[in-house]
Formats: structure tokens, sequence, C-alpha cells
């Protein structure tokens, strides 16, 4: 590690010091980034590990900024929002996400917390001294911005820091949103499912071990359910912990995975009295927040109503077809509980409240070995659960622990699709059109939660409605048509053509000096650091003549480039649109190009009176004479 990387974590851990800091994995993904926001805006210090599969780093950014707004609104200053700290890391790579938890590994020299009890086959390894992952200081990026956005409220969530602020640096608990989501994608590719669903849990957990970090809030879904449970659904409907069907009644790989996780979860805090487990059940999120700035992105084609009904609105998609209209409904189509996902970011922050209160009034451990909080009784229950004989008894020590908790986060109020419909042609002006089609494979007509044990446990209950969901996934599409995709193109831009982007980077250079982002950001174009250009550019995105001007300059120094970033993702019902799903932005890893990828064909450039010859880039992408520009890889294809 050279002795800057060292500088800049040494800077880091500094900065984060005094402050309680939540890991939260997949937190730039569309409900980690806002729960993130509500994190910040409550004064807790945020470790972001994501490896962008299906995100983007600039939701961070937008995120940091927004907060600093928001404080602003409360009479503080952008000073005081907490630091929000970014990994580029896979969870499924295990040897990357400890080198995360070794960044912010607890000072031994000053850590104060001990560990209660240590069972004899669970005796603590020494960490191991692996690499250490450099975080990047997104509050440094979002500093140096400015955004146009919406008018926004600020946000209800009240600024607790606690009373006496942590005098070492440490991750106190963790919010685990990392996954793969898409049930039909999980049909098709049920072993990428396992691996980052359950693999990357298991990681998660292990690590979590291996440096004394005891809470946990995870990322489930009323997916667990599974089929016959409709109406008002209750969270002890099914049993995690051997005592009823739950898993069995799951109909694709993605919900099995989730269900898995839940089990996994509550085997672990059986095995370890000191964990504490929060799962939090979401019904269906939509919404975003108020600002325009953030909001859901899907990769590939969405199949979800809202981004669905949000397509359809901007004539990327003809109509709606709506599944069904047959269900013992009110009109017929099918009923779903919406939830704000704001509703929801501040439902992982009451159960982040509930396991410091539980954390800090912890029941006496007694000597009476039938108690469930005896470490006697933990003990055995921990070699109860596995033994193989599956006795009743057995089966009972399986059962779940107090210090595993479930909750759905809905709204308790179902909307049908027609209603959904309305509600969107409400707050955009335009009737959404749409037709009634046949009902999906293995869909349920209504679909609620009971929500009455998260608001009397939590404390927690949905403020926002229908409306409010519908107004805020508006304004995120209009403010952002192609959501974070221009970014994704850019970054494509820097893979496909490093030369190009490098010719791009002279010609702009004066273009917006001032808002070069970034502290860490070096100007070193000869060795390639692209992600200063980008992060320039991502800046430039919000500003569209800014962005037009770059594309024409784009478009001047590559041909193809100018295609790949002027084109816009038109698609039909159904089908995907062309352009960059597989461009992702990368820090500092040099940016590689993906020899399979598949190149349209360019138009000619502007500069060359329609002559690609004439370009300097001729040679580098080939010239048909026909006239048509040539990609390498439709040359090497031409070839045969
Ligand atoms: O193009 C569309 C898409 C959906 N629907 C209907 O809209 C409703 C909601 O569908 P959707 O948005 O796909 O959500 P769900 O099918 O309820 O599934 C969501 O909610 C589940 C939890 O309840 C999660 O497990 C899933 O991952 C998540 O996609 C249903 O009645 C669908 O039939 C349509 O009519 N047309």
């Amino acid at each position: 590690m050279s002795s800057r990387e060292e500088e800049a974590i040494s800077q880091a851990r500094k900065k984060a010091l005094g402050f309680n800091l939540i890991l939260v994995t997949g937190g730039s993904g569309y409900i980690g980034s806002h729960t993130v926001l509500e994190l910040l805006v409550a004064g807790y210090g945020v470790v972001v590990v994501d490896n962008l599969c299906n995100s983007h780093w600039e939701a961070l950014v937008r995120v940091h900024w927004i907060v600093q707004q928001d404080y602003m609104k409360r009479g503080r200053t952008p000073d005081e929002v907490p630091p929000l700290f970014f990994h580029e890391v896979d969870i499924t790579d295990k040897d990357a996400f400890q080198s995360v938890f070794e960044t912010w590994k607890a000072d031994e020299s000053t850590s104060t917390r001990k560990p209660m009890f240590k069972f004899a086959e669970e005796k603590k390894k020494p960490a191991k001294k692996g690499t250490r992952s450099v975080p990047k200081d997104i509050g440094a990026l979002a500093y140096k911005q400015t955004f146009k956005c919406k008018e926004f409220p600020a946000s209800s969530t009240q600024f607790q820091l606690p009373k006496n602020r942590p005098t070492e640096v440490k991750i106190t608990d963790v919010i685990h949103f990392a996954a793969l989501k898409s049930v039909g994608e999980s049909v098709q590719m049920p072993l990428s499912y396992y691996r980052t669903n359950v693999g990357g849990l298991l990681n998660l957990l292990e690590l979590m071990k291996e440096y004394n970090v005891k809470k946990i809030v995870f990322s489930s879904s009323a997916v667990v359910y599974g089929k016959g449970k409709e109406t008002n659904i209750r969270e002890d409907s099914i049993q995690v912990g051997g005592g009823g069907a739950g898993g069995g009644l799951l109909t694709n790989p993605y919900g099995r995975s989730k269900w898995m996780d839940e089990e996994i979860l509550n085997d672990t805090s059986v095995a370890d009295p000191d964990m504490e487990v929060i799962a939090l059940r979401y019904f269906n999120p939509t919404g975003s927040h108020p600002s325009g700035l953030i909001g859901e992105d899907p990769r590939g084609t969405p199949n979800n109503i809202i981004p669905v009904v949000m397509q359809a609105f901007q004539r990327r998609r003809s109509r709606v077809y709506v599944y069904g209209s047959n269900y013992d409904t009110p009109d017929g189509t099918g009923v779903r509980d919406y939830i704000h996902v704001l509703d929801l970011a501040r439902g992982h922050l009451a159960a982040l409240r509930k396991l410091t209160t539980l954390v800090a009034t912890p029941t006496p451990p007694t000597d009476d070995p039938t108690s469930p909080v005896s470490p006697t009784f933990n003990r055995r229950m921990s070699r109860a659960s596995v033994s193989s004989t599956g006795s009743s008894r057995e089966t009972s020590f399986s059962a779940q622990r107090t210090n595993y908790r479930c909750y759905n986060l809905g709204t308790g109020t179902g909307h049908s699709v027609l209603d959904i419909l309305k509600a969107f042609g409400n707050v955009c002006g335009n009737d959404i059109p749409f037709v009634l089609s046949d009902a999906r494979a293995g869909d349920l007509g209504t679909v609620t939660a009971d929500v009455t044990k998260a608001s009397s446990e939590l404390g927690w209950y949905a403020e926002f409605g229908l409306q409010d969901m519908c107004r805020d996934v508006y304004q995120w599409a209009v403010d952002n048509p192609q959501g974070y995709e221009r970014l994704r193109r850019l970054s494509m831009m820097a893979q496909i053509d490093p030369e190009a982007v490098r010719h791009i980077m002279d010609t702009v250079e004066d273009e917006d000096e001032e808002s070069e982002a970034g502290t860490d950001v070096g100007s070193n174009r000869s060795s390639g650091d692209f992600g200063a250009f980008i992060r320039r550019l991502s800046v430039m995105t919000i500003d569209d003549n800014k962005y037009k001007n770059v594309m024409r300059k784009a478009s001047i120094a590559g041909p193809y480039l100018g295609k790949l970033l002027e084109e816009d993702e038109e698609e039909e019902d159904g089908s995907e649109g062309q352009g960059s799903r597989n461009g992702s932005f990368s820090w500092n890893v040099p940016f590689k190009v993906d020899q399979n990828q598949t190149m349209p064909q360019p138009n000619p450039p502007f500069n060359t009176n329609n002559d690609p010859s004439k370009s300097p880039f001729a040679e580098k992408w080939g010239f048909g004479g026909n006239g048509n520009w040539q990609t390498p890889q439709s040359k090497v294809q031409n070839a045969h």
C-alpha cells in the first residue's frame, strides 16, 4: 500500500471520528441511496460498499449534496453533514470485502468495547493483515458541486447525534441491501442469485463476526410470504426458524434466496446471543426524493408497474399492459401495497434505533440454564441446532430467537393498477395509455401488509400516499429522462476509446474548470485518469447545453462515441434499448475494453465534411469503402 493511500485512509478515519458509523452494502442503489440520505440527515456517518452493477456512484454525490441543502433548511451548515465514504467492492469477493473491514476496524488501543461471551468453538481469530481498501470521500466531491433541483421540504427525520460521541472509529451497525432483485432474471440465472444473495450475506456475517460488529438490518421482501397470503399479511403468517411452512411456498430463486437469508440470519442470532438482527420485509417500494435528483433507474427492461408507467409517460413504450382484470378486487386489477421509498428509508432508521435501544438496555445474563438469556442456555441451543437427529426438542431449540426480529414495511393500504394509472395521469396531466391484458403467471390479486407490528415496536408508520409517490416519480422522470444513463454512457466512452476521450479532454478542458470535482482527482491525463474527466462531465450532464456541447465534441473526436452518446433509448414495448448497459465507472482501476461488445455502426463525424477518413481516428476505427464507419469489432467480423 502506497504512502498516499495510507494517508487517504488515515484522513478518512479522522473525518469519521465522533460519528456512529454505519456500513451500508448496496448503498448507491435505489433504496440504498435514499436510506443513506436519511442516515446522514439523522447524523450517522456512512460507509457504502457497492459494486455498481445496478447503480451509479453519482447517486451518492447527489445524496450528500441534498443533505447539505437539508441541513441549511434546518439552520445548520453544510460542514456539519456527516461523512460519506464509498468503496467500489463486490461483496462476493471476500478478500476485497475484508479489506473494507480492515480499513474501518476499531483501533484496538482506544476500543472500550469488550465481547460479552466467548464460546470455546468460536474464539475470535486474529484479524488477517490483508490489504485495506481506500475509501472515496463523497462529501469532498459533493461540496464542490452545484445541482439544479426542485424545492423540497426539510426531512422530517430528527437530527440525533448520540449524546456521547464515539471516541473510536468503528462500524457499529450494518444495513445490508446488496443483492440481485429481479424475479424473472433469478429464474434464468439462479446460481448468480444464490452466489450474490446468499454467498454475499455469508461473507458479510463472517466478517461481522471477525470484526465484532453485532447489529444488522437486513433488506428482505414481502416475496418471502410466497403464494397464498394476500390481504393484511402479518409477519407471523410464516415462521423463520423451522416452525412453519414459509420457504416451501416460494416460486422463484429470488424469493428463495431472501427466505434462505432470513433463516441464516436467524440461525446466526441463535448461535450468538449478542447478535441483533432486524429483517425488513418491503412491500412495493416506489417514489423518489422530492428534489428530483435521485430515483429509481432500473437496468434492462423494467417489469414493475411504476417504471413501466414512467416509460409509457416518456413515450419509451406505447402503452401499459394491465396484467389481469378479473381479480377479486374493486376494479378487477391487481392491488398492491405501494410504499414511498423515503418512508422505507426511514423504516431502516427506526430499525437502527431499535437495535441501539436493545444494546443500550441489555437484559442481564442469568445463571438459570433454562432462561433464554443465559449463556448456558444459548450454548445448548447452538449445539442442538447443529445436531441432525431432528427430534421435536431440537426443533424447538432452533425456533426463532428474540434477537431476530422481522417487520413489514408497507402502508397497509392497497391500490389497484388502474388507481396507479389514474394517479400518475393526474400528476403528469396526461392520460397514460393502457390496454387490459391477461394476468401474469404467478401474480396474486391482492398483496397488502399488516403494519401494526412496525408501528407498535419501531414507532414507524408511512407518511406518504400514492399521490406523493407518483408526483416524485414524475419529477425524477422529467428531470432525468435517462436516469443516470448519461453518466453510464460517459463512463463507457472512457472504456471504449481512451484515446478519443483524451482528445475530448483537450478540447473541453476550459469548459468548466471551476467545477472540477473531487479533492483526490488528479489531472494526469497521460496516465489515463479518466475518473477526473468523467466526474467533470457528470457535472455537465446537469446542464443540458454543456452536455450537448460535450456530445458535439465527442462526435468530432470519435464518430462511434458521438453515436453512442447521442442515442436515445427508444424502446419498443418490452424490448431492451440499445445502449451502454454494461458500462460502468471505476475510480482508479484502468478501464477495460470488452472485446465481445457489439457496437452499433457509427455516424460520420461533424468536422470532416462527412469524410470519415479525415478524422484523426480514421485508422483506429477503420473506414469501410461504402462510407460507413467500422468499429474494430465489426472490422473483424467483416473479415470472416
Ligand atoms: O407491466 C405491468 C407490470 C405490473 N402490472 C401489475 O402491477 C401490479 C404490481 O406489479 P409489480 O410492480 O411487478 O410488483 P409485484 O408483482 O407485486 O412484485 C413486487 O413486489 C414483491 C413483493 O410483494 C417483490 O417480491 C417483487 O420483487 C416486486 O417486483 C401487479 O398487479 C401486476 O400484475 C401490470 O399490470 N403491468
